[in-house]
């Protein structure tokens, strides 16, 4: 069986069940791509297979656990193709992916308000206060772009940043705030519909989920009503700093956890990575894997 050995955590992945979701929506299609392989991508070598599988097996297995990318054969696929701290396969569509320059442009109260110039988008949605602004600014390495607050909350729009002038990264308004009243739990539901179902700019959304809790209902709900709707998902682990929790569980038990019920609903996992927005965990990684998403959606 493939370990996927994080910088911190070890997951032994589990074959999936299989389920009447669908998988992610982008990358079910085979197509072709045009861009170069910018990465190198060793081909599998016989001692690297296990011999107590066919390689149909593996394949299998392989398929079922990782995220593969359009322009990975399975056949290719070597451990140092697996970012660490995630199942995400790296293929050709990955390139460059720093973040030069990001410009606040605008917020927006409904899903129709939102800028109209095509560029693709990765949207970041998440309870509130799991870090959707501190990873905005962790991945643009800029403390101002996104406010944060100890208050949850404190996002209430769906806020457009453009990055490198060629795509946008949204920080939207978290779910489950506890406080906030009936009327505005509508607005979000009415909101996510909107916005989720008929954004046709959006790449990916990244679902974060705090690692310093232990599995919460309303992020399972989440990830199916995206699951259901075939709207391509990503699960970003965050506060993975947390080691020592004061009360409750570690990181990696919450991650193993999750994991575990999410893959009783999906066929295939979503891709997954380890994030922390404190010691910057994860950060290059994860904007690989957006730039692999976006060039495939941009082609
Ligand atoms: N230890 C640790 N704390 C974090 C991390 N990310 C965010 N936090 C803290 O969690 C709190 C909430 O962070 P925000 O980024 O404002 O959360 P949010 O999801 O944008 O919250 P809303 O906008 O209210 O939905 C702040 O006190 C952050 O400092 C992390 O990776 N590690
Ligand atoms: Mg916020």
């Amino acid at each position: 069986m493939l370990i996927l050995r994080c910088r911190f955590i070890t997951i032994n992945l589990a074959p999936l069940r299989p389920s009447h979701f669908q998988s992610h929506k982008l990358f079910h299609t085979t197509r072709f791509f045009r861009t170069p392989n910018l990465i190198s991508t060793p081909r599998i070598t016989s001692s690297s297979l296990p011999t107590t599988r066919s390689i149909s097996d593996e394949a299998r297995f392989a398929r079922s656990v990782l995220f593969i990318p359009p322009g990975v054969e399975i056949e290719e696929l070597t451990d140092d193709m697996v970012l660490p701290g995630s199942n995400i396969v790296i293929g050709p569509f990955a390139g460059h992916s720093q973040i030069k320059q990001v410009e606040f442009v605008k917020s927006s109260a409904r899903a129709r308000d939102c800028p109209k110039d095509d560029l693709p988008e990765i949207a970041i949605l998440g309870r509130s206060n799991v870090g959707k602004s501190s990873l905005i600014n962790c991945l643009v390495r800029k403390k101002e772009v996104a406010l944060t607050s100890k208050k949850p909350g404190k996002t209430q729009l769906i806020n457009h940043f453009l990055v490198n002038k060629s795509w946008y990264i949204v920080d939207l308004p978290g779910y489950g705030f506890a406080k906030v009243s009936d009327a505005a739990k509508t607005d979000w539901s009415a909101f996510t519909k909107g916005y989720f179902l008929n954004r046709d700019t959006l790449v990916c959304v990244l679902l974060l989920i705090d690692a310093s809790v232990p599995p919460q209902k309303i992020d399972l709900d989440c990830a199916n009503w995206l699951g259901r709707n075939n709207v391509p998902l990503t699960f970003v682990f965050t506060k993975c700093d947390k080691m020592k929790a004061a009360k409750g569980k570690r990181p990696d038990e919450n991650i193993k956890a999750f994991q575990q019920i999410i893959r009783e609903n999906f066929k295939q996992h979503p891709p997954w990575i380890l994030t922390s927005s404190v010691s910057g965990l994860g950060r290059d990684e994860l904007l690989l894997h957006m730039s692999q998403l976006r060039n495939y959606w941009d082609q």
